[in-house]
């Protein structure tokens, strides 16, 4: 078994709000079995497929897709805070490969990636997302315009084929989704302030980050409440969405648009992107299985919370 998959939600929430204690101990069991299988699987390097909330891109140059030949964590939440452990010279060499096969990606010598991220790897890897070589690979899931989800599936695709016939262990993770809609600003419904911090935003002080991120908090709290201006959950769209991810029919995602995901899935959404992205990698290494999956509506971290497990056959 040569490659692996590991697609799952993020939430900055896990640790500032408090949901049910069965709904906590439900989620953290889902954890505990994707330790027990990256544990298992022991990879040699990690592909790691995140988006950013404005920690990292903005709209001073937004990039559809990125590829970290060096990275840091922004440290947003208490995230980890600190350079990462990227193969560069690996970095560069599947850059180039994707390049020749027509996928135009951009490079960073300087990534900044914040929770949505590292969350996966910090919650694999108790903390520290360094302990394994990972590229970090960006996908814009806040800013329009959206690329096709088509193009997501062939970002996907070529990496998986770039990785295929490697001697090394890969595994590829997806974080983010599924159906959300946090408090994250949309330039066209932004105040001049918003607008403001979606262009010139990086590096914000730790009163700016402090109060954003409390209005995060807040508006969980209220959500579960049912009080929160947000758009709801949509667990049918979820459970949907993970039945295509079950097929191994990662075409199917093509039929995704941006206009009806934000109609019916909320504005984040679209970090569903990193699971496609990955899912599209692993079946061009060859027919998948996935081996294990968890899903709950989860008010309190505002998320559909879905985690998964996928081998190559
Ligand atoms: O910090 C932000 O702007 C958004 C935080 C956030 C909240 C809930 C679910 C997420 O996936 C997420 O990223
Ligand atoms: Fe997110």
């Amino acid at each position: 078994m040569k490659q692996a998959l590991v697609c799952m939600s993020h939430s900055p929430l896990l640790e500032h709000t408090n949901p049910p204690e069965e709904v906590k101990a439900a989620v953290e069991a889902s954890f505990e079995h994707v330790r027990a299988f990256v544990k298992d699987f022991d990879p040699d390097l990690v592909v790691n497929f995140g988006p950013d909330h404005y920690n990292g891109f903005f709209q001073d140059l937004m990039p559809p897709f990125c590829i970290g030949f060096k990275a840091h964590g922004t440290g947003d939440y208490d995230s980890f805070d600190g350079e990462l452990n990227v193969p560069t010279e690996i970095a560069e060499d599947l850059a180039q490969f994707l390049v020749d096969s027509d996928l135009d990606v951009a490079i960073s010598r300087k990534m900044e990636v914040d929770h949505g991220a590292v969350q996966p790897m910090e919650i694999i890897y108790n903390g520290d997302p360094t302990v394994k070589p990972m590229i970090p690979v960006f996908i814009n899931a806040v800013a329009r315009p959206y690329t096709k989800m088509r193009r997501v599936r062939k970002l996907g695709t070529a990496i998986g084929e770039y990785f295929r016939n490697s001697d090394k262990k890969v595994l590829f993770i997806g974080s983010g989704g599924l159906s959300h809609d946090p408090p994250v600003p949309r330039f066209h419904e932004a105040t001049f302030d918003q607008k403001n911090f979606l262009v010139e935003g990086r590096h914000p002080t730790p009163e700016f980050r402090a109060a954003r991120q409390q209005n995060t908090i807040n508006t969980a709290i209220k959500f579960a409440a049912g009080e929160a201006d947000i758009m709801d959950l949509n667990p049918e769209w979820d459970l949907e969405f993970l039945e295509v991810c079950k097929s191994g029919k990662v075409e199917d995602f093509d039929a995704y648009t941006a206009e009806e995901m934000d109609r019916v899935a909320g504005h984040s959404s679209h970090e569903v992107r990193t699971w496609v992205a990955a899912y599209s990698a692993l079946r061009a290494c060859g027919e998948y299985e996935v081996t294990f999956d968890f899903y709950k509506p989860i008010k309190e971290y505002i998320a559909g919370f879905g985690v998964t497990t996928a081998v190559v056959k």
